[in-house]
């Protein structure tokens, strides 16, 4: 064999095993949570998430997963050696106007959309846009929204297969359209990072396969990092890339979607 053909199999080899060089959407160096000031939630913990990246999070109820989430991007107190989101810092030192453009890049989903239900599917849809600087002004009415806003927010929906109830109220939608319109606004922000907060928890089996099937789609087709919290052990290993795992204040899992079965968490967590 030449050691030419020796080489590249060589290299074959190891870019199997070597992660291709990523940004980090999110590095966290000794991140600690303490509620009350003696016991402490999270101590010295550290998480690396690369740009693009599609991760679940999961663990028993009150194992600190949406606590994890929200002290990164400090949403409630916590102390740190660093946090950084695409390389910006987010810590006690970070003014609010820095944390405030941090923010903007996040789209978050939560287990209750938190739609306006008086208000149109599209001027739901509009809301998103309010984080961006240049549209703070009434640009989250139809009637008054900017003809390139509206035209956004369309697409958007089309993301979401929701332009045909544009104009209905958002009122008139079943539980799967509404967490839908809520990723819609959520695409709005134009955000680097999606946080999913258990987005299906209060839907049926078949809608929350089908938004989570949207979630992983969104990730794949537009390169968004995709984060989201689930306590369906088959959403994990289905629609993420990489799996981790909280219990007592730790990350005790740490693994590939691809390396692991639902059968597998479920003994490790206790819930299948
Ligand atoms: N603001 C707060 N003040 C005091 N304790 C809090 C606060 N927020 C969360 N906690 C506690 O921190 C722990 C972790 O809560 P968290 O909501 O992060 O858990 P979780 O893993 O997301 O749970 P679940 O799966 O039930 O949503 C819980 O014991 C909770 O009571």
């Amino acid at each position: 064999m030449s050691s030419a053909v020796a080489l590249e199999q060589n290299f074959n080899a190891l870019s199997k095993i070597i992660e291709p060089c990523h940004n980090i959407a999110l590095k966290v160096r000794k991140l600690n949570v303490s509620f009350d000031g003696n016991s402490y939630l999270y101590r010295n913990l550290d998480l690396d998430i690369p740009d693009g990246q599609k991760l679940a999070i999961i663990g028993s109820n009150g194992a600190g997963k949406s606590t994890l989430m929200r002290a990164c991007l400090g949403i409630i107190p916590s102390q740190s050696e660093s946090v950084h989101f695409f390389d910006q810092p987010v810590d006690n030192r970070t003014s609010r106007r820095q944390k405030r453009n941090v923010l903007a890049k996040v789209g978050f989903v939560h287990q209750k959309h938190n739609i306006m239900e008086r208000l149109s599917v599209l001027s739901n849809v509009l809301h998103g846009a309010l984080g961006r600087a240049r549209f703070r002004c009434l640009c989250w009415n139809q009637a008054l929204a900017p003809k390139q806003l509206r035209e956004e927010a369309m697409e958007c929906l089309d993301r979401v297969g929701l332009t045909s109830l544009a104009s209905r109220p958002a009122s008139s939608l079943s539980g799967g359209q509404s967490q839908r319109v809520a990723i819609a606004r959520a695409l709005m922000q134009k955000p680097s990072l999606i946080i999913a907060d258990e987005p299906v928890a209060s839907l049926d089996p078949v809608a929350g396969n089908e938004v989570m099937a949207l979630f992983s789609e969104l990730s794949d087709e537009t390169g968004v990092t995709l984060v989201f919290i689930s306590h369906h052990l088959s959403h994990a290993v289905k629609y993420a890339d990489r799996i981790i795992g909280l219990k007592q204040g730790t990350i005790n899992l740490d693994v590939a979607a691809s390396n692991t079965t639902v059968e597998e968490l479920g003994s490790i967590y206790d819930y299948a």
